[in-house]
């Protein structure tokens, strides 16, 4: 952690007012220009320096299509993306690059998100080769030296996804994720493709991670018990709007809406030593 307890944390990368309207349905309902559909309306959030913001809802609430304009894989509508005081909402070229490394993606399955056809070292090494940092020979040691970061043999370093299991494969995108020393990582719904006990190893790599090297996580999923152990503040959307966004334990304690009320009924409660652990760890309080 970079920060005290007294001096709120500085704000990394901020969403400005987004909007997503899409002109054709997902079921492939071609909508008139003048009837778009509105996946995300007006939606603003702030990711503080080394810190976790957790985005619930339910499905279809909007909360990749946000993160997608956040992390400029989609075009927004309408609105602004800004990483510290630039705005990156139309970069392109060098300054589009720089903002790729410094906000990287981990997603809900690391099977398809990871080329079938690329060994360990091309897979982890792309992001330094796309920015011309290195080789894929000169990037071997820094790949195995990830490997080893994230709980993985070095020595499998040739190997191919489908050689690993559904968690080591998720490490193998964690690994690539951190390569260039990114600022924020955007992780959407990371463990909900995994089993139980493979989910609170990687929940418990990505704490880990962002103890040492102070990332900043925006942090999707459907799951509130997981965004309970992970997260400092919380937003919760619904309808492609934020309906409601705070402090971790104002929103689990004390929410505010309706519909986060709602959420959280279905909510298991965390064993007591998780949350103990995590906190002398220096992970979300
Ligand atoms: N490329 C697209 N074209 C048209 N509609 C889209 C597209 N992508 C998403 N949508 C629609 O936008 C809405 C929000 O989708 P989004 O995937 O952002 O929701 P989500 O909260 O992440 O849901 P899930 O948890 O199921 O992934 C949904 O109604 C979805 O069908």
């Amino acid at each position: 952690m970079t920060t005290t307890d007294t001096a709120p944390p500085p704000v990394i990368l901020a969403a400005e007012n987004l909007i997503k309207d899409y002109r054709v349905s997902l079921r492939g309902r071609v909508l008139t220009s003048r009837r778009t559909f509105r996946a995300v309306d007006d939606v603003s959030l702030e990711i503080p320096e080394g810190r976790t913001v957790g985005l619930v809802g339910e499905s279809g609430s909007g909360k990749s299509t946000t993160a997608r304009m956040i992390g400029r894989l989609i075009e927004p509508s309408q609105g602004r993306v800004r990483i510290g005081a630039r705005d990156v909402t139309r970069a392109t070229g060098p300054a589009l690059r720089e903002f790729r490394c410094s906000v990287q993606f981990v997603f809900q399955d690391p099977f398809s998100s990871l080329n079938p056809r690329q060994n360990v070292e091309q897979l982890v090494s792309a992001p330094l080769r796309y920015q011309g940092l290195s080789t894929l020979a000169a990037a071997v040691p820094r790949v195995k030296e990830l490997m080893e970061r994230v709980g993985l043999n070095p020595d499998h370093s040739r190997r191919y996804p489908a050689q690993f299991s559904g968690g080591q494969a998720q490490r193998i995108g964690i690994a690539r994720a951190i390569a260039c020393n990114p600022r924020v990582i955007i992780c959407d719904e990371p463990v909900s493709a995994l089993d139980v006990s493979v989910q609170a190893q990687v929940l418990r790599l990505l704490t880990e991670l962002q103890a040492d090297f102070g990332f900043s996580y925006l942090f999707i999923s459907h799951d509130l018990a997981v965004v309970r152990q992970v997260a400092h503040r919380v937003c919760v959307m619904q309808g492609g709007k934020i309906v409601e966004q705070g402090e971790r334990d104002q929103i689990f304690a004390e929410p505010r809406h309706e519909y986060t009320r709602t959420l959280l009924a279905a909510v298991p409660t965390i064993p007591p030593e998780w949350e103990s652990e995590r906190r002398s760890r220096g992970g979300a309080r």
